[in-house]
């Protein structure tokens, strides 16, 4: 049973006088994994560092099962901290890079080694106790790094990025194993990345950062079909966002129009690539293929309003489609927004 609760948490860098994160608030259930997801600079890191104890907080104050460890070092915290680049002890074996920890805390030696084992098991390197780190590939060292943590079985296992310099596959297998043993523990997590599709698929919740503040926090499925703001839309998967003009119930933008239910006044629609509809159209056209991509499962139209507007359009059939042809194109699924907030949903 762990609960983690950051409140008002605020960090001014006087480098710079940087507000890296803004009075930023955020409960973690037990067990619950939470990725903070947000463009470069938006305060990610910094807000985990300070969780774990490797910065200190200008400001607020962060639980850990309602005791106060805002200005605790990392070493007195129940937490456990994952890097990007993982700093193993490189002139020790796997064992003795999960022991130390265990050593510094007086552990009796019978009691290290049957905890160390059973973490290599748990992270898929049972037997490797006695190899080098430097005997072992990427992805072994990131899940090296991850026992290091989980062996002095932390309350809060804090993630920074872990997988970010493996390649596509190797991270999305990691993914899995990761959010395996995070369910299988039941351990509270708060995972720091900047790519959404590892946020999508592991978290329980995200977190989307912006300039040090949440913009939203959701479940994973409500951010990606419901973004309270143009920034989420535009963060998360491929978005159109298209800017114009609400008259009478009718938006335009260019040769573009669509229905609209709203006051008159400026408006933002948001149309994923696959909920718009392209017809090929001799007149009357909306806007003009760009270029056709065949992904062989579907195909992706880069097409140009009339304003040269260019937005994505998902499409069954890509050998329908040519460069240079007319198109109308109809929207099932919009959100819009105005003043950075959502006016309408369909
Ligand atoms: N030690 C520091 N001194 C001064 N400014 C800092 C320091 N560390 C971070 N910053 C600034 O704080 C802001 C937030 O940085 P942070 O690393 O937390 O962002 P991030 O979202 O984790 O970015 P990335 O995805 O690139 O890692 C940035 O503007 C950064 O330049």
């Amino acid at each position: 049973m762990s609960v983690l609760k950051i409140s008002d948490v605020t960090k001014v860098f006087a480098a710079g006088n940087v507000v890296a994160v803004d009075t930023f608030s955020l409960d973690v259930a037990d067990g619950e994994l939470v990725c903070l997801l947000g463009p470069s600079g938006s305060g990610k890191s910094t807000l985990l560092r300070m969780v774990g104890g490797f910065e200190r907080p200008t400001g607020g104050l962060i639980t850990i099962d309602g005791e106060d460890i805002t200005h605790l070092p990392p070493e007195k915290r129940p937490t456990g901290m994952v890097f990007q680049s993982h700093a193993l002890w490189t002139h020790m074996n796997v064992f003795k890079n999960l022991a130390f920890g265990l050593k510094l805390r007086r552990i009796p030696a019978d009691e290290i080694k049957r905890r160390v084992e059973a973490v290599l098991e748990l992270v898929g390197l049972g037997g490797y106790g006695t190899r080098h780190v430097n005997q072992l590939s990427g992805g072994q060292q990131q899940r090296v790094a991850l026992a290091r943590s989980l062996v002095l079985e932390p309350k809060i296992l804090l993630l920074d990025e872990p997988f970010a310099s493996l390649d596509q596959h190797l991270r999305e297998r990691l993914r899995e194993e990761v959010r395996d043993i995070q369910q299988r523990l039941k351990i509270t997590t708060l995972f720091v990345t900047h790519g959404q599709d590892e946020a999508l698929s592991m978290a329980d919740r995200i977190v989307v950062m912006r300039d040090g503040k949440t913009e939203q926090v959701d479940r994973p499925d409500i951010i990606y079909r419901e973004p309270q703001t143009p920034f989420v839309a535009g963060f998360i998967g491929t978005m159109n966002l298209i800017e114009g003009t609400v008259a009478n119930g009718t938006f335009t933008r260019a040769g573009y129009s669509a229905p609209l239910p709203v006051s008159d006044g400026p408006a933002i629609l948001a149309i994923r690539p696959e909920a718009l509809e392209l017809t090929v159209a001799s007149e009357g056209s909306q806007g003009k293929v760009h270029r056709v991509t065949d992904y062989g499962t579907h195909g992706l139209v880069d097409l140009d309003l009339n304003d040269a507007t260019r937005i994505k359009v998902m499409v069954p059939h890509p050998d329908l489609f040519k460069a240079g042809q007319g198109v109308t194109l109809a929207a099932t699924a919009v959100a819009a927004y105005r003043d950075g907030a959502v006016i309408h949903r369909t």
